[in-house]
């Protein structure tokens, strides 16, 4: 057996029996220390076999198999990075594979996902890649894998990503989105939409790709009354964000933020900056008359209705808050128990509460998420065109039913994280066609955030503004 050092390197040991003993011929056994890398692959084989969310799945292996500290931090690189990269790296075995790669099995093409990511986007020695790449194949797959996986990986080998990109990516001169789509590791589909969002196909959209493909800071959310940014930011090692007076961001590679006191002891959560943002543009709206009732329509796990609910409290305002789904639902009680917030488990578009009565409503719509890829890292490959037109057929209805139930002269929020056109402006274009509702200019209610282009609607972008990609529109009922 051996153990790979933090550099990947494997440290013989007086018996190391992951390879044939001396004049014996034949396979070795597979290394069963290699914790790092076993929980990047066990990571990545649940994405691909049952559709799991790598950023649910690999946190619980690490607990439950006392994996810390530096082998944490490698296997977190490791599974995250190759299921961020997952379109780039087929594309790239398939050219050094003698068959399809979409023919290979599962179990080996996880195995070979991340030894190609290895070698191609970290600084693994290259020896060590391969050995313990070869080694996983022994244990996951059998040992007739050994000799195809190390064929592959040494095809691999004769380039760099640059290399591997020059030779594979669309000819810029004729398709620069689908150039800029493979270089970054994202589906031709979602580069397009953000160039759509962007108007820009050249260097915007470039910086708005690897924005995208890096890994974002933890952001978290001071709860108001509780404790203040600075306070948090001292009490996490954190810095103040810049934009919301609640955030604090942490660096990309601190440990699990769930172990930090102040969210064990719920003065703060997680939260994206850009999120917090959202929902403080629905309270910085102007308005005149009441502003006490307030809701919340599509408030599971219960983010922003956190926000939301302790600022009208202050205030000595409620906030109702409606979640379909009973977990959800669960949640958004969890972490709002002690605020003035009423759970009602229902439809968004029936929720069955008083119409014309509400102040202030937020329409945080389900979504494609295409705003939060850097924050799941096997979303971009999963979503499809398709799931566009029952997502937009669904906003439009949320929209519409929050302007049911809005006073006239109150305001809505409608909120997605999402750049596409088709669930941000298209979406408010068709409901403000229909008519008795005005478009605000959103912009005045992010003050101190630049770059938000034309206005009326606000769109923030991870390379602009280090938040998630958040959409934001306020509409006022006439
Ligand atoms: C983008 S998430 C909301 C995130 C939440 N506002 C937060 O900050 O934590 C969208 C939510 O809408 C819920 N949803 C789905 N269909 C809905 C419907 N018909 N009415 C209301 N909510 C719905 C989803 O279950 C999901 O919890």
């Amino acid at each position: 057996m051996s153990n790979p050092d933090r550099h990947g390197r494997r440290r013989p040991r007086p018996n190391d029996r992951s390879r044939p003993p001396r004049g014996r011929k034949g396979p070795a056994r597979p290394p069963v220390e290699d914790a790092a890398r076993q929980a990047a692959l066990d990571t990545v084989a649940a994405v691909r076999e049952r559709d799991a969310y790598a950023n649910l799945v690999l946190p619980g292996l690490l607990r439950e198999r006392r994996i810390s500290g530096r082998d944490a931090a490698l296997a977190t690189e490791l599974a995250y990075g190759t299921c961020r990269a997952r379109g780039l790296l087929d594309a790239i075995l398939d050219e050094c594979s003698d068959r399809p790669f979409d023919k290979v099995d599962g179990p080996l093409q996880d195995v070979l996902r991340l030894g190609a990511y290895q070698l191609l986007r970290t600084r693994v020695p290259e020896h060590a890649a391969v050995s313990t790449t070869v080694d996983l194949a022994r244990a996951a797959v059998g040992s007739f894998a050994a000799g195809f996986v190390n064929a592959v990986l040494r095809r691999v080998l004769e380039h760099d990503e640059a290399g591997w990109v020059d030779r594979l990516a669309p000819d810029p001169a004729r398709d620069a989105v689908g150039n800029l789509a493979f270089r970054h590791a994202h589906p031709r589909w979602i580069a397009q939409a953000f160039a759509d969002a962007l108007g820009d196909t050249g260097e915007e959209l470039r910086e708005a790709l690897a924005a995208d493909d890096a890994r974002p800071a933890v952001h978290l959310v001071a709860r108001p009354g509780e404790v203040s940014a600075d306070e948090l930011a001292a009490m996490t090692g954190g810095d103040v964000a810049p934009y919301s007076p609640y955030a604090v961001r942490l660096d990309p590679g601190a440990g699990d933020p769930a172990d930090l006191e102040p969210l064990r002891e719920q003065l703060a959560a997680v939260q994206d900056e850009g999120s917090q943002l959202a929902a403080l543009a629905l309270t910085r709206a102007p308005l005149t008359g009441s502003d006490q009732r307030w809701l919340d329509l599509c408030a599971g796990p219960g983010g922003k209705a956190t926000l939301l609910g302790a600022l009208v409290g202050l205030d000595g305002g409620t906030l109702d808050a409606v979640e379909p789904s009973a977990h959800r639902a669960a949640l958004v009680r969890g972490v709002t128990g002690d605020l003035p917030v009423t759970v009602h488990e229902a439809d968004g578009r029936a929720p069955e509460l008083p119409a014309g009565s509400y102040d202030r409503v937020l329409v945080d719509a389900p979504c494609t998420g295409l705003g939060a890829l850097r924050r799941r890292p096997e979303a971009r490959w999963r979503r499809q065109p398709s799931d566009l037109a029952a997502l937009a057929r669904l906003q439009r209805e949320l929209l519409a039913s929050a302007l049911g139930l809005v006073r006239p002269g109150g305001v809505v929020a409608y909120v997605v994280c999402s750049p596409h056109l088709r669930e941000t402006v298209e979406t408010v274009d068709d409901v403000l066609r229909g008519g008795g509702v005005e478009q605000l200019d959103a912009r005045p209610a992010f003050p101190g955030v630049d770059q938000l282009g034309d206005g009326p609607h606000v769109q923030l972008w991870p390379h602009r503004h280090g938040t998630d990609a958040m959409f934001c529109a306020l509409l006022r009922k006439l």
